[in-house]
């Protein structure tokens, strides 16, 4: 079984692949989210693994367009704890650090940390496992990653400061993608769809209320540009249920308004 991920081992991508899967399966590693979700398009890969959304740092949006534009299907969840590390080839204190790389989510959930050292340049990269290999492999000194305690055992770097995220209890919620829909296993109670309605006064309220008005749980909502149709937009709503048929009937309603819904999956909520 092949999967399709961001990073290499010791990223965060690739521990929840073996956390999901198990150790029995083939992980394919890409640079970027866009390669991860053509990989599963073409089924070169049967399933794919993508950060959607972080505690700390919000939601990863080019990524709501990747899963629309390459109509990719979410069969199911997962919710990570991150803590980040701050490491560096052995021997250096902190104050010889002068640039730290790592993925831009990484950076951004450690941002407070940072605000102590305004010495050390903060640089958007890969992922967070690349860094710490390219460190080791390259030996550059001054240079830190931001990575997991995985990372630095598996590359061999020692960690500066530990938990340097801005709070300790930080998740990230990563989506698991395939190619087509699947029959589920079990009955579904929370849904990923998008929703593009006009743009006039009031139909967004309109459509907050059907939802609420069949007592389901709107988990999630997220803005996202309709770029044919400058500033119109569309809008991707986690919907999460105790009776799937309200949810179908919600889905109804939205239609039955003018709504136009693509579902991107109905799952079990993984929290
Ligand atoms: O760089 C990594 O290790 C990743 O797996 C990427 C990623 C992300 O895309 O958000 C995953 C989890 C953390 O939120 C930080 C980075």
């Amino acid at each position: 079984m092949k999967i399709s991920i961001q990073g290499i081992p010791g990223s965060f991508h690739h521990q929840v692949a073996l956390q999901y899967f198990g150790d029995d399966v083939e992980i394919q590693s890409f640079k970027t989210f866009e390669e991860v979700a053509k990989s599963v398009r073409t089924e070169d890969s049967q399933f794919g693994v993508m950060a959607i959304e972080n505690s700390i740092a919000g939601a990863i949006l080019p990524n709501y367009e990747l899963i629309d534009r390459y109509s990719l299907h979410i069969f199911d969840e997962f919710f990570l704890p991150i803590s980040h590390n701050l490491m560096c080839m052995p021997g250096q204190k902190i104050r010889e650090i002068k640039v730290v790389r790592s993925h831009p989510m990484a950076l951004l959930q450690c941002k407070k940390f940072f605000e102590g050292y305004p010495n050390i340049s903060l640089i958007d990269d890969v992922d967070t496992a690349t860094v710490a290999k390219r460190i080791m492999e390259e030996k550059l000194v001054g240079v830190g990653a931001i990575a997991s305690s995985i990372a630095a055992e598996i590359y061999g770097l020692e960690i500066l400061a530990s938990d340097i995220q801005t709070v300790q209890n930080n998740f990230t919620r990563f989506i698991l993608l395939q190619k087509e829909k699947s029959t589920p296993t079990s009955i579904p109670n929370k849904a990923s769809i998008k929703v593009t309605i006009s743009n006039e006064r009031g139909s967004l309220a309109k459509l907050l209320s059907q939802i609420s008005d069949l007592g389901l749980n709107l988990s999630k909502i997220q803005s996202i540009p309709v770029i044919e149709n400058p500033w119109n937009y569309s809008f991707f709503l986690d919907i999460q249920f105790d009776i799937y048929e309200d949810y179908l009937k919600a889905v109804e309603a939205i239609i039955q308004s003018g709504g136009e819904v693509k579902v991107f999956g109905e799952y079990q909520s993984g929290k």
